[in-house]
């Protein structure tokens, strides 16, 4: 491990990360606190070298964080050094220039390779595990290409096949994608991924020996159409999305049946799950200013909850339409890591399966945003209700259902005003919107849509 005050190479590392799309911590004072070079997985001399290095961040005020690395090594002198992440002195071979593995096919090919073999590499301050979970028809030839899609993490895709996902901010333990994919793989679930393989490191921090999961290696759907930029489309052209919607609902009604089955259910007070919502509001007014106005009536809407016994279970947690890919073979659900802002034990907690309706509900809204005319000439409707239907199986709603829909769509619209102040102050109106309906209105006749016209209309 090296000390980030020793290591004059820290400030260019520390710009790439802080610059990156996937770091965190943004807006935060950062500091590089030490950096982990895990075992080579090609050693100097091969070129590219490729070895994964674990950051560790500090911040003044907050935990700190671990973000992996990997990096693709060759001499200086015939390197790119402004490309360059990271430069190290190699003893055998000088000075070595370090850029991003990702965007390097060769690494790519090294890190598949690795993974095949299934092999354990150690060195002096950590170790890298390789596992392949199934019998896929990979090879080490697949052409690497990194996915340029907007994203939390960094993903790889090889050929036609498979894709790699780097898990760039490293939860300690068991990954919760890796740890939900694996669930649905045993229950047969239609509409996820195959799991194919993951990369899970150990290292020395301070004296601790921590683990993590780095990777997750998994199915490629290949034709797969983003659920997101099909519903944004649909809108706009007011071309009728109720089958896909409704296949939308089917399709998530089988993911919870498996999660269900998969992991530990367990019924939960209304009283405890509002309080978690109006902790929630109250730690978003704190830089969101506007949520004052609405503050009582989103209290009140949570608040409905008390003396209630919510059915929990292991949920996707982070529902939306960007996390849905329809394909061929109907849709795929993706991204099981639950919501990036929540603390890790939270996202463990059994929860309501309404919490992932009403982020579909919300992800609906979003979709109409640009077009407004979806909303007024009944696609929106339509789709929602084909969703609904298609995820209760034609079941009507009762008026229980009904008020727990309604807090999680306001909670989500809260965890929304958050996330769009923090990441993309141009879509701050979208949840505002929502929010400033959902206030304005007594209750809900139609769910995820809470405007007093649309109760009488
Ligand atoms: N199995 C898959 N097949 C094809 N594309 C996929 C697959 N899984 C994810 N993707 C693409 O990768 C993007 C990022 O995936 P996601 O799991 O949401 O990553 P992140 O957690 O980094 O945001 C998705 O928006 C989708 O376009
Ligand atoms: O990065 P993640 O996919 O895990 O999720 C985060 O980013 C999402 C945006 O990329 C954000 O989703 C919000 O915007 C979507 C449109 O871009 C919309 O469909 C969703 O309904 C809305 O919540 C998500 O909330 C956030 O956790």
């Amino acid at each position: 491990m090296s000390d980030s005050a020793a290591d004059p190479d820290a400030d260019r590392l520390l710009g790439f990360l802080t610059a990156s799309r996937w770091f965190a911590g943004k807006g935060r004072s950062a500091t590089l606190r030490s950096v982990t070079p895990l075992p080579w997985l090609r050693s100097p001399g091969d070129w590219p070298a490729v070895r994964i290095e674990i950051a560790e961040i500090g911040y003044p005020d907050a935990p700190g964080e671990f973000y992996q690395i990997p990096l693709a090594y060759r001499p200086a002198e015939s390197s790119d050094t402004d490309a360059a992440v990271r430069v190290i002195d190699d003893q055998d071979h000088g000075a070595l220039s370090g850029t991003d593995a990702t965007d390097d096919p060769v690494a790519g090919s090294v890190i598949m390779s690795a993974l095949l073999a299934g092999t354990t590499l150690d060195a002096d301050h950590g170790r890298v595990v390789c596992r392949t979970e199934a019998a896929a028809d990979l090879s080490a030839d697949l052409a690497a290409t990194r996915l340029t899609a907007e994203q939390s993490n960094t993903s790889v895709r090889y050929g036609d096949r498979a894709l790699l996902k780097i898990f760039r901010r490293l939860e300690l333990g068991d990954n919760l994608d890796i740890t939900v994919h694996r669930a649905l793989n045993r229950a047969e679930t239609a509409g996820t991924a195959r799991l194919y393989g993951q990369l899970t490191a150990e290292w020395e921090s301070r004296g601790t020996r921590l683990r993590a999961d780095l990777a997750m290696l998994t199915e490629l759907f290949p034709h797969a159409e983003d659920g997101w930029e099909l519903a944004v489309a649909a809108a706009e052209s007011g071309t009728d999305f109720t089958d896909q919607a409704r296949q939308l609902g089917v399709a998530l009604a089988e993911v919870h049946r498996a999660l269900g089955s998969a992991f530990p259910a367990a019924t939960r007070a209304g009283d405890e799950i509002a309080a978690g919502m109006v902790d929630r509001l109250q730690r978003t007014r704190e830089f969101a200013e506007p949520l004052n106005d609405h503050a009582d009536a989103l209290r009140a809407r949570f608040e409905r909850l008390n003396g209630r016994t919510l059915e929990t279970q292991r949920v996707h947690g982070d529902f939306h339409l960007g996390q849905t890919l329809h394909t061929p073979d109907g849709w795929k659900i993706i991204d099981f890591e639950g919501e990036p802002a929540k603390p890790m034990a939270e996202r463990l907690l059994p929860d309501s399966p309404w919490r992932d309706v009403a982020g579909m509900l919300r992800s609906f809204d979003y979709a109409v945003a640009d077009s407004p005319e979806a909303e007024h000439n009944g696609w929106a409707t339509a789709v929602r209700e084909a969703f609904l239907s298609g995820y209760t199986g034609d079941d009507q709603l009762v008026e229980d259902d009904l008020v727990i829909i309604d807090a999680y769509v306001a909670d989500k619209a809260v965890y929304e005003l958050g996330y769009e102040i923090r990441n993309r102050p141009d879509w701050v109106r979208i949840p505002l919107s929502a929010i400033a309906r959902i206030a304005g209105s007594s209750r809900t006749h139609q769910p995820g849509k809470d405007s007093e016209d649309e109760d009488h209309g």
